[in-house]
């Protein structure tokens, strides 16, 4: 298969074609992480330095106003960035029949994959995932009263050498990031800083390598669909190429995130809207492509363990603001998720309004 101009791909809808997006000043915004390199984080915001309680407060807005933020000296060596963006090229650049080796199927999820869809509209992209913890473990099947468990394992290309270890200390690097936005974003919702952290022990968390080829018809498709990354947090790299477009809150207009060389883009994901019971909400956003140049991007999803019920946190819900949602399991919720993207059903995805209390 390749990228042809193949009709799963068109929006057949016209209203959802993309419309360009808005770049304008009033893009997301630009935290920075700095204080964090000399100061830990306290367990209480009362015993934060006027520094970080600066931060907890830019964060707070951040997250309420728009799901979305951007942080640079972040402490992730550019090293490390840099040396799984080489691995990313040197993979992707291979022939399919190489890349092919190690695709994912219905049994594995992980590894590559070229016909992914989102929301039941193919996107214009090649990706390949791989997970934390390894073997990761996750439910059997969907049915909700079948425990049975699975590990899903990884499956590493043979090019470039250099691939495993890149993606591997990658990954280290970016789970420190991961827990101080974890640990910031607790403290903005007035909790222990460290709260949410034991959810993330067994982490179903995982990275995927984006490879937005050039588009012949860039107007007519989407690299990838506009969608809510059902996931804890995620942290984004994107190259210097943009195509990365978010709902702004505010008027409901797509704004184009234009890179910021070193930065990271961090969104609020919907267990983070349900456990903050609304007080943060995850964002729609797309990704548009061009036709000159390929695009990169490296989103990593912050995930808890499969056994964790996820519902709004006790401390947030009272008799006034009761919880908006019942619990789900997070293990059947990505299950069904990651599974159902596998190729164009005819049911709409599992999302997490379906798990909403009526009122
Ligand atoms: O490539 C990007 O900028 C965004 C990727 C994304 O939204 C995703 O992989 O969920
Ligand atoms: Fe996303």
């Amino acid at each position: 298969m390749g990228f042809n101009a193949d009709s799963s791909f068109i929006l057949q809808d016209t209203e959802h074609r993309p419309k360009p997006a808005i770049s304008d000043a009033g893009s997301i915004p630009l935290v920075d992480l700095s204080p964090l390199l000399a100061t830990p984080i306290p367990d209480g915001v009362d015993e934060a330095p006027p520094a970080l309680s600066g931060l907890v407060e830019q964060v707070e807005a951040a997250c309420r106003g728009w799901g979305f933020f951007q942080v640079i000296n972040h402490g992730v060596p550019i090293e490390l960035l840099e040396r799984v963006q080489a691995a990313a090229r040197g993979f992707f650049v291979l022939p399919s029949e190489e890349k092919r080796r190690v695709i994912r199927d219905e049994e594995n999820p992980l590894g590559y994959y070229d016909a992914e869809h989102t929301r039941n509209v193919r996107d214009w992209i090649e990706v390949f995932d791989f997970t934390l913890e390894e073997p990761a473990v996750v439910p059997a099947s969907t049915e909700p009263g079948d425990r049975r468990l699975q590990e899903i394992w990884n499956q590493w290309p043979a090019y470039p050498p250099d691939f495993r270890e890149a993606c591997k200390e990658y990954a280290k690097g970016l789970e420190k990031l991961a827990y101080k936005l974890l640990e910031l974003i607790a403290l903005t919702l007035k909790l222990p800083a460290k709260k949410l952290n034991k959810f993330f022990k067994d982490s179903t968390s995982f990275i995927r390598l984006n490879h937005y080829p050039p588009c012949p018809s860039p107007h007519l498709a989407l690299g990838i669909n506009p969608h809510k990354d059902a996931v804890a947090l995620t942290i984004l790299a994107q190259d210097e190429v943009g195509g990365l477009d978010v709902k702004r809150k505010s008027d409901g207009e797509w704004v184009r995130v234009e890179p910021t060389p070193h930065s990271y883009i961090i969104n609020v994901g919907d267990i983070i809207q349900v456990w903050s019971n609304d007080r943060y909400e995850s964002i729609e956003h797309r990704v548009s492509v061009n036709s000159e140049k390929g695009r990169f991007s490296i989103p990593f999803f912050f995930n808890p363990a499969q056994d964790t019920m996820v519902k709004p946190l006790e401390e947030l819900v009272s008799e006034d603001d009761p919880a908006r949602y019942h619990e789900f399991n997070w293990g059947k919720f990505y299950k069904t998720r990651r599974f159902s993207n596998f190729r164009k059903l005819a049911v709409e995805n599992i999302q997490i309004y379906h798990f909403r209390n009526t009122q």
